[in-house]
C-alpha cells in the first residue's frame, strides 16, 4: 500500500445515545476520516433500542456503561484495521449526550491509571461502576426530586436563576438524588460521578476528567454565572457530592495528555492532549460555528434553537448554558416539539401530501397573513405548555378553520414567531451581523427558510450538520491547542467551509411582523390562560 502522508489532525468523538462516532479533521479544518459503531447493530447482546433500555415504568430510561466502553474499543480497533495513523493525533476533544451520567465504583481509579495495553477497555473496567445501567437524557422519573430541589433553593424561577434551568426530570442533580434515595448502597460505593461527556474524556487520560462548565450547565448542580458547585443544590441532592464530582473547568482546558494504554495499544503520540469534553448541543454550536447575535435552527422531529447570548435572562422554559467556546458567554437551548410531525400534518390535511403544494400556499399568501395567526400543538408543546389548535382572525375572533393556504402560512409563521418571542425571552436579540443557520430536514425546504428570515429580519443560511458534534469536538480541539495564546475560537475555526446563503428578509417585512409579533404574545396568553385554567 502507498505509504499515506503524514497529516497532522485533531480527532472529535460523539457519545450519542444511539452511537459513538469520530472524525479526524486536518490542520486545513477538513474532514478526511470518520466512521461509527452503532449500539443496536454491532452491540446486539446489550439489547438496547436506540440505544437505550426504556423501563416497564416507561418513566426511567437508561443506557449500559459497558456498552459505551466496549463500543470505543470496537471504533479504535476498526480504525487500527483501516490503517489510521495514531501518531499523527495532536489532540482531541469530545461530545457526550448531555445530562447522562456514570457512577464509579470506590477503587476504579487505581484500574484507570494501571490499564494494560494488552487487553480491551471493556474486560478491565468490567468492575468499576456502581451502577450499571445510567440514567439518561430520556429518562423523566424523577419529578419528586425534581419539587425536592425547586423547593430547597426557593423554587422554580430561583432555581432556573442560579443555574440556568427549572428542575428538569433529566437533569443530573435530580437523577444522582434518585440514586442516592433509592439505591444508597450503590451511592456510597461511589468514588466519583461523571457525566457521559467527562466519563468519555476520563477513558482516553486514563484518570477522572473533571466537568467542564458547558454540560455541567445541565445539571441543575452548576452556579452558571461564578460556574462553581452551588452548595444548596448539591446539598439538596445527595451527601458529599461535591467531592464525587470534582472541580469544574472551562470548556476549553487541556485536561492532560492521552493515557499510555492508547500510546502504547494504537500508536497515539505520548504528547496527544486531551481537551475537556463537553454536551452534544454545545459541541454542535461549536461545529456550525455560531457566533455572539447568531442563532441556529434545527428544523427536525421537534425544533430546538441554540442561541448564543452575552447576557442570559433565565426563565422557566429553555436552558441556559455556560458557552463551550467562550467562558465569558452563555448559549441556551428551546425545544419546540411540535415540529416536522405538525408540518407534515398540516401538509397532508391543507396541500394533499405534497411540498409542491405546501411551497405554493406559502408563494401564495402575503407576508402577515391578512392579520390571521394560529397556535398548532398536536401533541402538548414545551415553549409553552400548550396543546391542540388556535386559529385567530386579524380581529383576534377565535375560528375553526382557515382556507387551506392560510393555514399553511399561518402554521409557518406560528412557528417562527414563537421562536423569536421565546428567544427574546431568553435574552435573545438580532443584531445587525446577526446571522441564522438552518438545519434539519425543513431547511431543504427554501420557501420556509424565507419566512423564516422574514419572521426573524435576518438573512437565513444552510449548513450541514450531520456530524456537529464530532466536527465541533474536533474544532474544540484545534482551540485547546492554542490554549494561553488567547486565541478566540472564530480565529482557529475561520478555515471551516462556510454556510450557503438561502434566504434574506423581504423588504417590509420588519414592519409586518413588529405588530404581528405582538398579537401573537398577546394570544398566546390568551391560549395559556385559557387550556391552563383560572390562577389558583
Ligand atoms: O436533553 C437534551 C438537551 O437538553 C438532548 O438534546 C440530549 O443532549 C441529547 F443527547
Amino acid at each position: 500500500m502507498a505509504e499515506r502522508a503524514a497529516r497532522h489532525c485533531c480527532l472529535g468523538w460523539d457519545f450519542s445515545t444511539q452511537q459513538v462516532k469520530v472524525v479526524a479533521v486536518d490542520a486545513e479544518l477538513s474532514v478526511f476520516y470518520e466512521d461509527s459503531v452503532h449500539f443496536d447493530r454491532d452491540l446486539v447482546e446489550f439489547g438496547t433500542q436506540g440505544g437505550v433500555h426504556v423501563h416497564k415504568d416507561g418513566l426511567t430510561v437508561t443506557s449500559p456503561v459497558l456498552m459505551w466502553v466496549q463500543a470505543l474499543d470496537i471504533i479504535l480497533e476498526k480504525m487500527k484495521a483501516s490503517g489510521f495513523d495514531f501518531s499523527q493525533v495532536l489532540a482531541l476533544s469530545g461530545a457526550g449526550q448531555q445530562h447522562g451520567s456514570v457512577y464509579w465504583k470506590t477503587g476504579a481509579s487505581q484500574v484507570l491509571t494501571s490499564l494494560s495495553p494488552d487487553l480491551p477497555l471493556r474486560e478491565q473496567l468490567q468492575a468499576c461502576f456502581s451502577i450499571s445501567n445510567c440514567p439518561v437524557w430520556m429518562d423523566s422519573s424523577t419529578a419528586a426530586q425534581c419539587r425536592q430541589l425547586e423547593a430547597a433553593v426557593g423554587g422554580a424561577q430561583a432555581l432556573s436563576l442560579l443555574t440556568g434551568s427549572r428542575a428538569y426530570e433529566r437533569f443530573t442533580g435530580n437523577q444522582i438524588a434518585k440514586i442516592y434515595q433509592q439505591n444508597p448502597e450503590a451511592y456510597s460505593h461511589t468514588e466519583r460521578i461523571s457525566l457521559v461527556s467527562s466519563f468519555a474524556a476520563s477513558l482516553f487520560l486514563g484518570s477522572y476528567s473533571p466537568v467542564d462548565y458547558s454540560d455541567g450547565s445541565g445539571m441543575n448542580l452548576l452556579q452558571i454565572q461564578d460556574k462553581v458547585w452551588s452548595q444548596a443544590c448539591l446539598g439538596a441532592c445527595a451527601p458529599r457530592l461535591e467531592e464525587k464530582l470534582g472541580r469544574p473547568v472551562p470548556s476549553c482546558s487541556i485536561v492532560g495528555a492521552i493515557s499510555s494504554y492508547f500510546v502504547q495499544r494504537y500508536g497515539f503520540p505520548p504528547e496527544c492532549k486531551v481537551v475537556a469534553f463537553t454536551g452534544d448541543n454545545p459541541a454542535s454550536l461549536a461545529g456550525m460555528r455560531l457566533e455572539e447575535g447568531d442563532i441556529a435552527v434545527s428544523l427536525g422531529t421537534s425544533d430546538t434553537l441554540f442561541l448564543w447570548l452575552q447576557e442570559p435572562t433565565p426563565a422557566l422554559e429553555g436552558h441556559i448554558f455556560c458557552n463551550p467556546v467562550d467562558p465569558q458567554h452563555y448559549m441556551a437551548l428551546l425545544c419546540f416539539k411540535n415540529g416536522s410531525l405538525m408540518r407534515e400534518k398540516i401538509r397532508d390535511e391543507s396541500a394533499s401530501g405534497s411540498w409542491s403544494k405546501f411551497s405554493k400556499a406559502l408563494q401564495s399568501t402575503g407576508m402577515g397573513n391578512s392579520g390571521n395567526l394560529g397556535f398548532y400543538f398536536d401533541v402538548m408543546e414545551i415553549t409553552p405548555e400548550i396543546i391542540g389548535r388556535h386559529r385567530f382572525t386579524a380581529e383576534n375572533h377565535e375560528v375553526s378553520a382557515f382556507p387551506q393556504d392560510v393555514e399553511i402560512r399561518a402554521l409557518i409563521e406560528g412557528q417562527f414567531m414563537a421562536k423569536k418571542i421565546h428567544a427574546e425571552a431568553l435574552g435573545y436579540r438580532v443584531m445587525p451581523k446577526t446571522k441564522i443557520l438552518a438545519t434539519g430536514g425543513a431547511s431543504h425546504n427554501r420557501d420556509i427558510l424565507q419566512v423564516l428570515a422574514d419572521v426573524f429580519g435576518a438573512p437565513v443560511y444552510v449548513i450541514d450538520t450531520a456530524n456537529s458534534a464530532c466536527v465541533g469536538s474536533a474544532y474544540r480541539a484545534f482551540h485547546g491547542l492554542a490554549a494561553g495564546t488567547d486565541m478566540p475560537f472564530a480565529e482557529i475555526v475561520k478555515l471551516a467551509p462556510n454556510p450557503r446563503l438561502v434566504a434574506t428578509p423581504t423588504p417590509g417585512a420588519s414592519q409586518v411582523y413588529e405588530a404581528l409579533l405582538q398579537r401573537y404574545a398577546m394570544l398566546e396568553q390568551r391560549v395559556l390562560s385559557q387550556t391552563r385554567g383560572p390562577p389558583e
